[in-house]
């Protein structure tokens, strides 16, 4: 059967997205010494990713044309236009310039193709027996190596810089499909504040984070605390569950990740769960009053004591 690796590149996300995708598309295709295509969505075709892909060795490139198409945040429009575009015969791989919008956008392209959707993958390699890929889980603790059998997958990989390789560029020739059919319009959002005067967990410099042993008290003393050390507040999902604390700044695998220089854990336990929404190179201060909690075996500096002591000590030694 024969197989195809393509590269879906939306023109609005610029030249950074695509070679990426690109990269991405030729890395696998070269493990198989199979060729790649391009599949480009925007309004109108681009002579830089004509010369782009040629450039990369891809043998087909396809525009797909829509008006709606213009400035590549309507993502279910982008999905629907590549699944209106798409020849599905034999068996592909669509790969999706990777970080958030390119992932979001694959899942809904798989969606809209009922195909396999890999996510965010680490490796992939395509096999005689099926789509072989590793994943990172639980922060990057763990790597999952997966195998599947599928005659149509969509996935995001991060394959690094495009490196030019003039022996292999070709002169494309590309094939303008314009879409017929009408793209789903944008949702409209409608924005209000959420009242919180803190930054973003995860992109904090500081975290300090609360967890099943502070009560309401004690949140209002970390959000000052997190206030005067220029950081954020974040928390475990007890906290979360409690109503102490808004789920956007849960931490763990069904929460926030986050890779501030500093975590404080206060008045939580250390649990796996937990823990995975931590980076490695984050270093960890824990206060806790049980010695024996599992905090203790990650933190880098840890005090056993009741936030109930420790908490008003230290904002009362901060300057103000
Ligand atoms: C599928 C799944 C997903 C999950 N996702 C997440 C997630 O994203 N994030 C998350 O956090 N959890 C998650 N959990 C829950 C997780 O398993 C734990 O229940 C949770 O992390 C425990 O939170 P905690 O440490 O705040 O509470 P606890 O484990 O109850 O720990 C409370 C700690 O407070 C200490 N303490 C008590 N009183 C004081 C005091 N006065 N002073 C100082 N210390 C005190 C105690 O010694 C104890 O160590 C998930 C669970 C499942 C099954």
């Amino acid at each position: 059967m024969q197989q195809r690796i393509i590269a879906v590149i939306p023109l609005a996300w610029g030249q950074e997205a695509a070679e990426q995708a690109l990269a991405a598309a030729r890395q696998v295709a070269h493990q198989q010494s199979l060729a790649c295509a391009v599949l480009a969505l925007g309004p109108a075709p681009a002579a830089w990713l004509t010369d782009m892909a040629g450039a990369a060795g891809a043998v087909e490139l396809v525009y797909a044309v829509h008006a709606a198409l213009s400035d590549g945040e309507n993502l279910q429009a982008l999905a629907e236009a590549a699944a209106q575009a798409l020849d599905q015969s034999g068996q592909q791989l669509l790969l999706l310039p990777p970080g958030s919008e390119g992932e979001e956008l694959g899942a809904r392209l798989a969606a809209c193709l009922s195909a396999t959707w890999l996510g965010r993958c680490a490796r992939l390699d395509w096999k005689a027996d099926g789509l072989e890929f590793e994943r990172a889980c639980w922060g990057g603790r763990l790597t999952l190596r997966l195998q599947i059998e599928t005659s149509l997958a969509v996935a995001c990989l991060r394959a690094g810089k495009l490196q030019q390789q003039p022996a292999h560029a070709n002169v494309l020739e590309p094939l303008i499909i314009e879409l017929g059919k009408s793209l789903p319009a944008m949702f409209e959002i409608e924005q209000s504040s959420s009242g919180q005067t803190l930054p973003p967990v995860e992109s904090a410099r500081i975290v300090v984070s609360g967890g099943r042993g502070v009560n309401e008290a004690g949140f209002a003393l970390l959000e000052q605390l997190a206030m005067k050390l220029g950081g954020s507040l974040g928390g475990s999902l007890p906290a979360v569950d409690a109503g102490m604390l808004p789920v956007m700044r849960q931490v763990g695998v069904s929460g926030k990740f986050v890779s501030p220089d500093v975590y404080l854990a206060v008045g939580i336990s250390g649990t796996p769960q937990h823990l995975a929404g931590i980076s490695h190179d984050s270093r960890i201060v824990a206060i806790n009053s049980d010695p024996a909690a599992d905090i203790f075996k990650v933190a880098n500096l840890g005090a056993v004591v009741d936030w109930e002591q420790m908490l008003p000590a230290l904002l009362e030694r901060l300057p103000a």
